[in-house]
């Protein structure tokens, strides 16, 4: 890939297209080796949930791809373009189709929600009417799901929640394709999570988007994402939907998802499928086995019994 020129690469066709792929990337501080040899594939409209132990390198992983990191070793391409060691006017081409929300939300204290989601488009698009810049950050603004009196508030007014949608909508001023989402939703309660994982659905299906998403919130994995790739010795260990997971006989895996926070997280999403498509599910529950209709354990083998230890 690193040979070929980039108009001769596929380009962002097909839905099982790679819109990222990282292949023997190795990142290192001093001594301290984060990364050796990890390969992953992010797929067209996909959204991957990225887990793994407190420093496994979850956010460095990110940060290589954006290109704030530079890799000892490896190759990165996004949308089929090499990302390490760009002229600064390629990184800036790649760089305005995608959009980043940093752990914490990272807004610039002195500005308003609206200045701080016009950010990028004084970054990219300079020349661009004040008005009309002001115009799109109150569509942004809304878009996540703020009233429109956030817009002038400065970030200290803001609810920890509203500080993450203000995040979300600047990290949204360019119409991304593609998505980075690291921790969304740490620090907010279970139903200002929740709320948040379904705005993030909702904009990946409406906007098409395609969402790296790092969390340790399970219930998030569960809720929203299509695939999730485990961080662990260095690498990508795997990468897969939840059930194909749980399949794997890996002992961090097995207590990752199936320890108490992970059948928390399965008795939450299930009881949300219930309420949302109470025939649906039943009818599910009543095929793969006529004893679960009467029953309160989930109807998928390879989760384990809600609610014992
Ligand atoms: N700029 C840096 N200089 C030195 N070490 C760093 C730097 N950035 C990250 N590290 C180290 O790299 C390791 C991975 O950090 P990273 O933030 O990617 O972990 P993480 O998996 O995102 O963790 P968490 O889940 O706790 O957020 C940690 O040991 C961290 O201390």
């Amino acid at each position: 890939m690193a040979n070929t020129p980039a108009s001769a690469r596929p380009r962002d066709s097909g839905r099982d297209e790679s819109i990222i792929q990282v292949r023997g990337l190795k990142n290192a501080f001093g001594e301290s080796v984060i990364h050796d040899g990890l390969d992953l594939d992010v797929r067209r409209g996909e959204i991957l949930g990225v887990v793994g132990g407190s420093g496994t390198g979850k956010s460095v992983l990110m940060r290589s791809i954006i290109g704030l990191q530079t890799p000892v070793a490896g190759e990165i391409t996004v949308f089929g373009e090499p990302t390490i060691g760009r002229e600064e006017t390629e990184a800036t081409a790649i760089r305005k189709r995608w959009g980043v929300l940093f752990q914490g939300g990272a807004l610039f204290s002195t500005l308003t929600v609206s200045e701080n989601v016009q950010v990028p488009l004084r970054e990219f698009y300079g020349g661009l009417d004040p008005a009309l810049m002001a115009e799109i950050a109150a569509y942004k603004v809304v878009m996540t799901g703020l009233s429109p009196d956030a817009g002038p508030k400065y970030p200290s007014e803001l609810s920890g929640g509203m500080k993450k949608r203000a995040g979300l909508a600047r990290a949204l001023a360019l119409d991304p394709e593609l998505l980075f989402l690291d921790e969304p939703t740490a620090g907010l309660d279970p139903i200002g999570a929740a709320a948040f994982d379904q705005l993030t659905k909702s904009l990946q299906k409406t906007l098409g988007l395609t969402v790296f998403l790092i969390t340790h919130d399970l219930d998030t994995l569960y809720a929203i994402c299509d695939r999730v790739a485990v961080l662990a010795d260095k690498k990508v260990i795997a990468v897969g939907t939840i059930d194909e997971l749980l399949a794997l006989d890996h002992p961090w895996i097995e207590e990752y998802f199936k320890g108490p926070r992970g059948r928390a997280a399965i008795a939450t999403q299930e009881a949300q499928d219930a309420s949302q498509h109470p025939t649906e599910v039943k009818t599910q529950q009543i095929a793969a086995s006529p004893a679960a209709a009467t029953t309160t354990e989930p109807a998928d083998p390879a989760r384990p019994p809600v609610g014992t230890d």
